[in-house]
Formats: C-alpha cells, structure tokens, sequence
C-alpha cells in the first residue's frame, strides 16, 4: 500500500492545530511553555552537556504529552458529562494527576540537572568569609 504523502502533511498540520488550541485554551500548557523556554534559555546559558539536554528534553516532553492527553480528555468528558457527575470529576482528577506526576519529574530532573552547574563550593566559601 504505498503512503500518502500530503495526507501525512495534513495530519501533523491537524496536530500542530491541537497544540495551538491546548495553549490558547489551558492555563497550565501557558506555564508549561514558559518553563520550557526558560529551561531551554538556562541550558544553552549554562552549556550543558548532551546527556542532560536529554534528560531535560525527556522531562518536558513527559509533561507535553500528558497535558496533551489530559486536555483532550477534559473536553471529551465535557462534551459528554457537561452536567456535574462524580464520575465525571474523578475522569478529569485522574488525567490531571498524571501532568503532576509528569510535573513533580520534570522538578527534580531540572534541579538535579542544573545543581551540578552551580558554583556551590564557592557560594559556601563566600559564606563562611563572612
Ligand atoms: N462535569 C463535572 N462533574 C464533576 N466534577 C467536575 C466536572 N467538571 C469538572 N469537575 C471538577 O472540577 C475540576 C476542574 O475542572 P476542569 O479541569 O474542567 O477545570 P476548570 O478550571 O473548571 O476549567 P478549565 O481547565 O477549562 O479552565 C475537575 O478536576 C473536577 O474535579
């Protein structure tokens, strides 16, 4: 069966849109961009090396992608269950557990990852002169 190309074109512009709309529509995908331009800017900043910038590059990816998932999720549940349900709450709590423990991971691998860029036995020397 051979591939068919423009359709292919066409599905990661129906993508691109679907990033668009999470961003424009969810608070928390605007505090997940920022970060991830401030992460990104602090890296280049500090020159981190290549297996950092994967760690930190699978940290924000972890989180994109369940805020992806749980915003999709959100709207089907209220284009399904716009009256309150309890089953309804517990669907979106769920989905939005998973973007904190994304969250929580992204966390610690950034301060595990920028900890060792900083001056610290300087800063504790500084320290004990005064
Ligand atoms: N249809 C519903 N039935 C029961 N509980 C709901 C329902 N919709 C939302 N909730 C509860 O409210 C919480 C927040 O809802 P939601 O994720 O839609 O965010 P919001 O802040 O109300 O809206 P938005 O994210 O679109 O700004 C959910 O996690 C859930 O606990």
């Amino acid at each position: 069966m051979p591939i068919n190309v423009p359709k292919f074109f066409r599905s990661v512009r129906y993508a691109l849109h679907g990033l668009k709309v999470m961003v424009y529509s969810e608070n928390n995908a605007r505090i997940h961009l920022v970060s991830t331009v401030l992460v990104i800017l602090l890296g280049i900043f500090l020159q981190i090396d290549f297996r950092d910038w994967f760690n930190l590059l699978l940290a924000i990816t972890l989180v994109w992608v369940t805020e992806a998932i749980n915003t999709a999720i959100e709207k089907m549940v209220d284009m399904v269950s716009p009256e309150y349900r309890k089953i309804a709450g517990e669907i979106k709590d769920l989905a939005a557990g998973a973007v904190l423990v994304a969250a929580i991971f992204a966390l610690v691998i950034g301060i595990m990852v920028f900890q060792a860029y900083l001056p610290w036995e300087e800063w504790l020397e500084e320290g004990f002169k005064l």
